[in-house]
C-alpha cells in the first residue's frame, strides 16, 4: 500500500500492483464432525488483481466469513493455498505468517474492536507499536484526515458515533501500509447514512492508496459499488462478475 503524500498510481497497467494481489487456490475447509460434515469451502478458487476492489457477495452460511479468514491467515484451510504478495500464506512456519499478517493484510469486522481505554489515536497506532515500530505524525495525520478524524484523534471510543468508531477501526486496519485490505460485513451494524460513509472511504482509500479491498457483504446495493462482485453460494464462487 501507499502511504499518504507518496507518489499516486493509475489503477491500470502496473505490473508491480498485479504482483501485489490475492489468489486463492482450491480452498477447503470442512467444520463438523465425520459423520456429520460441514463443507463451508469446497475447492474455491480465484485471483484479485492488485489495486481492486471487490465484493464477496452471498446468502448467510455460505463460506463468506471462512473465507475471509482463511485469506487473512487466521483459519488453515484443510487444503488449497492462499498468495498474497506472492508468497504461499500456509507455507510459511505459524510466527512467520503471523508477522507477515501483521505487516501486509488488514481486517475490518462488523464488530467494532476498538480498546476503550485508549483514544482514537492511540488504537489507531497500536498495529505499529506491537510490530515494534514508531508512529510517523504525517502518515497519522494522513489516516486521520481520510477518515474524518482529525478532530477526534484524543477522543476516546465512547464518545464517537458508530460510523466514525469503524473508521477509525479502517484506520487501524491501514496503519500498517497493508498491501490487501479484507472486511467482514464492514457496514452490517451501521445506519444507511454512516454505511454509505464507509462505502464512500473505501473506495477513496482504496484509489489513494491502492490498496486491494475484499469485502464481505450480504448488501447487493453495496456490492454493485465495487469493481467486481464475487458470487459465492454453498462454499464456491458460482460467479463473477466485473
Ligand atoms: N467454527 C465452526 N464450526 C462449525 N461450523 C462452522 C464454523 N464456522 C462456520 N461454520 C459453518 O460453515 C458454514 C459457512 O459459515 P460462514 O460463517 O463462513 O458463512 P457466511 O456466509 O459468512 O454466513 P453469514 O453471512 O451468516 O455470516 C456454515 O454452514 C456455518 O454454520
Amino acid at each position: 500500500m501507499k502511504e499518504a503524500g507518496k507518489n499516486k498510481t493509475t489503477k491500470t497497467g502496473k505490473a508491480s500492483l498485479e504482483r501485489e494481489g490475492l489468489r486463492a487456490e482450491k480452498i477447503c475447509k470442512t467444520y463438523g464432525t465425520q459423520e456429520n460434515p460441514v463443507y463451508a469451502l469446497k475447492e474455491t478458487s480465484f485471483q484479485i488483481p492488485g489495486g481492486q476492489f471487490a465484493a464477496i457477495l452471498g446468502p448467510s452460511g455460505c463460506g463468506k466469513s471462512t473465507l475471509l479468514h482463511v485469506l487473512g491467515g487466521i483459519e488453515e484451510p484443510d487444503g488449497g493455498s492462499v498468495w498474497i504478495k506472492g508468497k504461499d500464506l500456509y507455507q510459511m512456519e505459524r510466527s512467520k505468517r503471523a508477522v507477515f499478517r501483521r505487516r501486509s493484510i488488514g481486517m475490518v469486522y462488523q464488530s467494532i474492536f476498538l480498546l476503550p481505554a485508549l483514544n482514537i489515536e492511540e488504537n489507531i497506532i497500536l498495529p505499529l507499536l506491537l510490530d515494534g515500530r514508531r508512529a510517523r505524525e504525517k502518515q497519522l495525520l494522513g489516516l486521520l484526515r481520510e477518515t474524518g478524524l482529525e478532530a477526534k484523534r484524543e477522543a476516546l471510543p465512547s464518545q464517537l458515533s458508530g460510523g466514525q468508531q469503524q473508521r477509525a477501526a479502517i484506520a487501524r486496519a491501514l496503519v500498517m501500509s497493508p498491501s490487501i485490505l479484507l472486511a467482514d460485513e464492514p457496514t452490517g451494524n451501521l445506519d444507511k447514512a454512516s454505511r454509505n460513509g464507509v462505502m464512500e472511504l473505501f473506495r477513496r482509500l482504496n484509489d489513494i492508496y491502492q490498496v486491494t479491498i475484499l469485502m464481505v457483504t450480504h448488501d447487493e446495493e453495496l456490492a454493485r459499488q465495487c469493481d467486481r462482485i464475487l458470487y459465492m453460494e454453498d462454499g464456491q464462487i458460482i460467479r463473477d462478475r466485473f
